[in-house]
């Protein structure tokens, strides 16, 4: 049987929310990953050290027995954080801080309205080694919903990397070329995550044939131009590319409706979903430094000692999974997916 076996992989972007979700969302990510960036976007958001350090407690009682699984915290920002507020989340161990741009995603009504306005905090954050997470897409309703990263690159991002200096910047979820050949005309401040399935689909698995509301996230999937250009950037080897799955459970009902919420749940499956599309490029010899070995050196950690195993031996992705008292329906429910974690 076909086997790869690598560096024990982490989550560099994942939604755990809170509460009765724990069961299920930390389950699953302990199970595929050996640290994640927790994601703040809970209502209310994780604005505080002291919040995030309750959160984080949170999540550590729900990690299975045997289980070894490190949340790595981060701040939401918002029109009010503060420079002291970094430096006591910077002593706290929180990781990063993350832009939401006001309404550009789900439960992102609290965050930045002018990105501007928060150059000092952004400075105080270079200052401090504490890393920006950026979820990359412009707000305007005049601009077309698959228009939205790319002009945030240009018009947002470009004059924030100018303006503060020293900054560690990653671009997350990226999803079109031009997200691409920014970060890699930039110096080795800026990376990006990608997620499994902005490598696996494109707008066509969404919209061709019927709509499907599984696979609405965002930032929207793109045209299949756009999903080679995140292939070619996650298997070529380049270090400022890692895995991040951003796997984001809403319940069933509330995305089979008619304002469907965004987020696909991949966390239960995520390395099945990565090793198929490093397979399909013909670069499974790429996974390990894409999975397991850039994040944590961008994010100046050691990379994990232990190992995993995935074999090629095909398991049927469920057709829905608990999620507290609700269901919650996985990309590729019920169909096969052909590569499994070894227990
Ligand atoms: N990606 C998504 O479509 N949704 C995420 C938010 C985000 O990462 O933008 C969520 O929290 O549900
Ligand atoms: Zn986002
Ligand atoms: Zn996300």
């Amino acid at each position: 049987m076909q086997s790869i076996t690598i560096t024990a992989p982490d989550d560099w972007h994942i939604h755990l929310r809170d509460a009765e979700a724990l069961e299920r969302t930390v389950g699953d990510a302990a199970q595929q990953f050996a640290r994640a960036i927790i994601m703040p976007n809970l209502v209310p958001p994780v604005m505080n050290a002291q919040q995030a350090m309750a959160y984080k407690a949170r999540i550590q009682a729900h990690v299975p027995e045997g289980k070894a699984f490190e949340p790595l915290m981060v701040l939401y920002l918002t029109d009010n954080t503060t420079t002291d507020d970094i430096k006591a989340a910077k002593a706290a161990g929180v990781v990063a801080c993350k832009l939401y741009p006001a309404g550009a995603t789900t439960n992102s009504d609290s965050g930045v309205t002018d990105v501007q306005k928060l150059y000092p905090v952004l400075a105080a954050m270079a200052e401090q080694d504490v890393k920006l997470l950026v979820h990359g897409e412009v707000t305007d309703n005049h601009i077309d919903i698959f228009d939205r990263e790319a002009v945030f690159i240009e018009r947002t991002l470009a004059p924030l990397l100018k303006s503060v200096s020293g900054l560690k910047v990653v671009l997350e979820h990226i999803t079109t070329a031009n997200a691409v050949d920014f970060v890699k005309a930039q110096d080795s401040n800026i990376a990006a995550t990608i997620t499994a399935h902005h490598l696996l689909f494109n707008r066509n698995h969404m919209l061709a044939g019927g709509i499907r509301p599984h696979y609405y996230c965002l930032p929207i999937l793109k045209r299949g131009d756009h999903q080679q250009a995140l292939i070619q950037a996650a298997t070529s080897g380049n270090a400022k590319f890692f895995l991040g799955t951003d796997s984001a459970p809403h319940a069933t009902h509330k995305k089979e409706a008619a304002c469907g919420c965004a987020g696909a749940y991949t966390a239960n499956a995520a390395l099945s979903l990565y090793a198929q599309a490093f397979e399909d490029a013909n670069a499974l010899d790429k996974l390990e430094g894409f999975a397991s070995y850039y994040g944590p050196d961008f994010y100046g950690l050691p990379r994990n000692s232990h190992t995993v195993t995935l074999i090629k031996q095909p398991w049927q992705q469920p057709e829905q999974l608990s999620l507290g008292d609700s269901t919650l329906t996985p990309l590729l429910a019920g169909q096969t997916l052909n590569w499994a974690l070894q227990a």
